[in-house]
């Protein structure tokens, strides 16, 4: 079937894995390290390149933000052949345990109620592969990377979905206690993609995963710096595709 939203992609352009991350720019970023990199597919916040990393082939896609576009992202690539996904994206820390610049595996994540509930009840987990995820911890821990792993949370909204201030006064304003409720049982971290690439992928039975670095921490507002931030995905970038290949 043809794609709608990606062009006309053939199962040969997909490589082995194929990374997915929101920022459209962060495709060149990361496809500039490759041997080898090609143009396959440019519309909207879609970009898919794909390329040759250590001799083996391999692609990334953005995904832009939020559960809509990776909704379609993911149900088109893996219609297009692709075989395995890793979300390398960025996120929230919402415990004390992380810090501006870590990397963290999510094993789970909790969701919005209803979110893809079309494709299926709200009981079903959404959840990452446990031997990729073990593949990529075992790699970022022999590249001497301190990498967390724990559960996380996928939400559908960026300000008061995840207890953000936002500047606009006159009307509602954004409630700590969702975040404290879900700092009290746990949750890690909170961005807005991987839940909806875990049960996609688990319900068509494709490996998925992701790797995340940490941009804020929410305990005291600390970013990351620019500069560093894009390193940093550089960096997980060569540690998710050694582990991958
Ligand atoms: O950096 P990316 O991968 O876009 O991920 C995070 O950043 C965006 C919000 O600024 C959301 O997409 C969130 O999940
Ligand atoms: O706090 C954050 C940081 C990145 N992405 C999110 O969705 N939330």
């Amino acid at each position: 079937m043809d794609n709608i939203h990606l062009n006309k992609v053939d199962a040969a352009d997909l490589g082995e894995v194929t990374l997915l991350v929101g920022d459209p720019a962060r495709v060149e970023l990361i496809s500039s390290d490759w041997e080898q990199s090609k143009l396959i597919s440019k519309n909207r916040e879609f970009i898919l390149v794909s390329g040759i990393w250590k001799g083996k082939r391999v692609s990334i896609c953005s995904t832009g933000i939020g559960a809509g576009s990776t909704e379609i992202a993911t149900i088109e690539l893996i219609q297009s052949g692709a075989k395995k996904f890793v979300r390398l994206g960025g996120c929230g820390a919402w415990s004390d345990m992380l810090s501006p610049g870590d990397l963290l595996l999510n094993h789970a994540m909790v969701r919005d109620p209803g979110m893809l509930h079309q494709y299926v009840s709200d009981v079903y987990p959404a959840a990452a592969d446990p031997a990729l995820l073990a593949t990529i911890q075992s790699q970022a821990e022999r590249n001497g990377l301190n990498v967390h792993t724990g559960i996380g949370m996928t939400t559908q909204s960026y300000y008061l979905g995840q207890s953000r201030e936002h500047g606009v006064k006159n009307g509602p304003q954004p409630d700590q206690s969702f975040m404290n409720y879900w700092k009290e049982r746990h949750i890690l971290n909170c961005e807005m993609e991987s839940a909806v690439l875990f049960i996609l992928a688990s319900l068509y039975q494709i490996p998925a995963a992701n790797c995340l670095v940490v941009h804020v921490s929410r305990m005291n507002d600390q970013w990351v710096p620019d500069e560093d931030y894009r390193e940093l995905h550089k960096e997980a970038a060569k540690i998710v595709l050694d582990a991958c290949i």
